[in-house]
């Protein structure tokens, strides 16, 4: 089970339940045995499930509950905090400091389980990833080839960092990775470097040799932080995996990669609680920016389909450059969003990537513009409309009114940009859909990053009403049930807490 049929199953339990007129302790235990079954299909470890279920149990106690009080939220708010606790370990990772020199080792296993066995588990990608990151944000990363055991992984290594011009460093003659670490980590130390990671094996004759040379490494380099890299798709093998790791080394922190796939998800509950260390970040892509920062309350929003604001604004944040973000984000909470502004954001899709990633985060909205692996298609298609609309007039670029676009003005941008009227009409339905939900946005205090509080002490439940899926909405009772809840909730602070938003970051 993918991750999102998951939270569809664990979304349709809670509407089911809250479907049911009486709430009692039948009704209850039907959909936790629900949302059981649908964990365990997605891989999340047995004891895990059993002990979220039974910890909802005790803070759920029907008899215990005064009438009146809300017994649907109390259940939904249990949910989501118990799934957020299994993703939670209550510590979190250790963060590099920049200017500060930090060592990162990764450590990961082929995973013979995988569905493909030659496939390793993204290590070696994701370091790039990793520096990748760190190099955007104006970090000085490094990256340290110590496999010495599969042919290739340094070739690998190089062509990554190359691409990404990140200095790296590796041996086609030397066999000893513990001797490749060190002299890596000292040459980087002296070039000031201050993310210097260090790529080990995934594979090796024995599996006890492998955990043998991690814990040299280890001991020889004194990484400040080990990441263990997980592929999503090995399923029920997560903690086994995890644990052995975490027995030969200090992870920690978890990466898992291929979050874009078919696989399972479950498992990174599972490495959650094997390792006790946070998921920091989720690879969802073979490309080097395909690459998440992993916060556990927006995560879990998302997974029970309740969109994610922090991220979505995080994204903006990213995406946009930061001279135009006052703009933007200005005119879209006066929800005006013009074809202009549209040119605009396709300008800095195409120089920063997909816009999907952006979109998947609203709340309801999936990415239709940007379809997963048909990224150049979508590309083309950005361009063929940016061709059109540079044939458009000003008039028309800055009015946020769809009906001005007649049949006439649309004959006129084709044969200007040498194509199709129909090709006119389809990005202006494009367009349309864009506008719509952009102005959801409207009349939004949009804050600045590190202030999300803001946001949620700006929202009102008009606002909420807006921006969540409708059948969210309906879950929680229409408008009226709505109110009642931010009532009840005391602040909205919560509430976005609750939807993901919540909390300074
Ligand atoms: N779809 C998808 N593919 C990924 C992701 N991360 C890595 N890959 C792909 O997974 C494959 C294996 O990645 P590597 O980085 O070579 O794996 P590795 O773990 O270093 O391999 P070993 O050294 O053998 O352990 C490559 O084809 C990557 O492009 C991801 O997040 N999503």
């Amino acid at each position: 089970m993918v991750l999102a049929q998951l939270g569809g199953s664990i979304s349709r339990a809670i509407q089911q339940m809250s479907n049911a007129t009486i709430i009692d302790e039948k009704v209850l235990n039907e959909c936790l045995n629900e949302i059981t079954r649908a964990l365990l299909q997605s891989d999340v470890q047995f004891k895990l499930v059993r002990d979220m279920q039974t910890n909802i149990k005790k803070i759920v106690n029907l008899d215990d509950l005064a009438a009146g009080h809300n017994k649907r939220k109390i259940i939904q708010q249990a949910i989501f905090n118990e799934l957020c606790k299994m993703l939670d370990p209550g510590k979190p990772a250790f963060t590099p400091k920049k200017g500060k020199t930090s060592v990162v080792m990764f450590v990961g296993l082929q995973g013979k389980l995988c569905l493909h066995p030659h496939v390793g588990s993204g290590k070696t990608t994701t370091c790039t990833k990793y520096a990748y990151y760190h190099q955007k944000k104006g970090w000085k990363p490094a990256l340290v080839c110590a496999d010495t055991f599969r042919a290739g992984a340094f070739d690998q290594l190089k062509q990554n960092a190359t691409k990404a011009k990140i200095p790296f460093y590796g041996s086609y003659m030397e066999s000893d990775p513990v001797k490749i670490a060190v002299e890596g980590v000292e040459r980087f130390k002296k070039e000031n470097c201050d993310l210097i990671i260090v790529d080990t094996s995934g594979r090796h004759k024995q599996e006890a040799a492998l955990f043998e040379e991690m814990r040299q490494v280890s001991e020889a380099t004194k990484p400040d932080l080990v990441i263990f890299v997980m592929d999503s798709s090995i399923g029920q093998a997560a903690f086994d995996q995890a644990q052995a790791f975490k027995q030969s080394v200090a992870v920690g922190a978890v990466i898992v990669t291929k979050m874009d796939g078919h696989a399972k998800g479950g498992g990174a509950l599972s490495a959650v609680a094997a390792t006790k260390s946070p998921v920091i970040f989720i690879g969802t892509g073979e490309h080097m920016d395909e690459f998440e920062v992993f916060d556990v309350k927006p995560f879990v929003s998302r997974l029970l389909g309740m969109g994610d604001w922090s991220g979505f604004m995080d994204k903006i944040h990213e995406v946009v450059p930061m001279d135009q973000q006052p703009e933007l984000l200005q005119k879209l909470s006066e929800g005006n969003f013009t074809l202009r502004i549209m040119y605009e954001q396709f300008q800095n899709i195409l120089k920063m990537g997909p816009i999907g990633q952006v979109f998947s985060m609203l709340p309801g909205f999936s990415a239709e513009l940007m379809p997963k692996g048909r990224e150049k298609e979508s590309q083309a298609k950005i361009k063929r409309y940016m061709t059109m609309m540079d044939s458009m007039t000003n008039e028309e670029l800055d009015s946020s009114n769809p009906k001005l676009m007649n049949e006439s003005r649309m004959m006129r941008i084709a044969r200007g940009s040498g194509r199709h009227i129909r090709e006119v009409m389809e990005m202006m339905e494009e367009y349309k859909r864009l506008a719509k939900i952009w102005s959801k946005m409207k009349g939004l205090k949009i804050p600045k990053k590190g202030e999300m509080s803001a946001l949620s002490r700006n929202m009102n439940a008009q606002h909420m009403s807006k921006v969540l899926p409708p059948q969210m909405l309906k879950q929680i009772g229409g408008m009226g049930g709505l109110q009642n809840l931010m009532k009840q909730m005391g602040s909205t602070k919560d509430m976005m807490g609750m939807f993901g938003g919540g909390g300074d970051k």
